[in-house]
């Protein structure tokens, strides 16, 4: 399975990137949002060099351009609420995209044990199209899990993008296992390597949507 690592190359992102982690920083909630949507509308514009193009004769007001644009059907998948802004970020760029939203939280049993609950999902049919899950942590791969198996009872898709910012090495294995190899590939602007006795990612940046919206009661 195709794992498209963007710490490794030096470009803008990155400066993002530093900016959610950093404790000086992240806590401009409006600023957060907005690093998230941008990392999303790089990841979207990096992305759209895997799609399938044809050319289109465009006219314009002197003649016509050929133009070769992407033909691809594209769903935009979002877990709640983490995923919000990074949906944005995609949709900016992919604005004919359908859209999909699944809600996945930790329901805690006590301070250590949770189960994750799946209780809503709006999303069009899925077959043969082009399917984007994006959440911006992957710390056990669990939501992501089961919010992909909440989205197969939409259909079937042609290929599937799954799009993070920062995953855990355990969360990337364990999407190699349970997505379809021949047609996933994983995004993530990084790969960080573990995870604590919470589940949080390490050295990662907190909670991503606690940061984005608040804490939760
Ligand atoms: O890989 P996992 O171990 O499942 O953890 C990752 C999940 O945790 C976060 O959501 P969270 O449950 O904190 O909900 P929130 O977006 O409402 O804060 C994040 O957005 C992922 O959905
Ligand atoms: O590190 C983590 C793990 C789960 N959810 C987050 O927001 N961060
Ligand atoms: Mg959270």
């Amino acid at each position: 399975m195709k794992v498209v690592d963007f710490s490794k190359t030096n470009s803008i992102l990155n400066q993002y990137v530093s900016e959610i982690r950093n404790v000086e920083v992240q806590n401009d909630r409006l600023r957060f949002r907005r690093n998230i949507e941008r990392i999303g509308e790089i990841m979207a514009y990096e992305m759209s060099k895997e799609f399938t193009y044809s050319v289109k004769n465009i006219r314009t007001p002197l003649g016509i351009a050929p133009v070769s644009t992407p033909d691809n059907q594209l769903v935009i998948s979002t877990i709640l609420r983490a995923g919000l802004p990074f949906h944005q970020g995609f949709l900016s760029y992919f604005d004919g995209a359908e859209n999909a939203f699944v809600s996945a939280y930790r329901k805690y049993k006590d301070t250590l044990k949770f189960d994750i609950h799946i209780e809503y999902i709006a999303s069009p049919r899925i077959d043969d199209k082009t399917l984007i899950i994006t959440d911006p942590m992957l710390a056990t791969g669990s939501s992501m899990e089961l919010s992909y198996q909440a989205m197969l009872t939409k259909g079937h898709p042609a290929e599937i993008h799954v799009a993070s910012i920062i995953a855990s090495q355990q969360a990337i294995d364990h999407i190699k296992n349970i997505f379809p190899e021949n047609k996933t590939t994983i995004w993530c602007a990084a790969i960080d390597p573990e995870i604590n006795e919470h589940s949080y990612i390490v050295p990662g940046l907190g909670d991503a949507g606690d940061l984005a919206y608040g804490e939760k009661e």
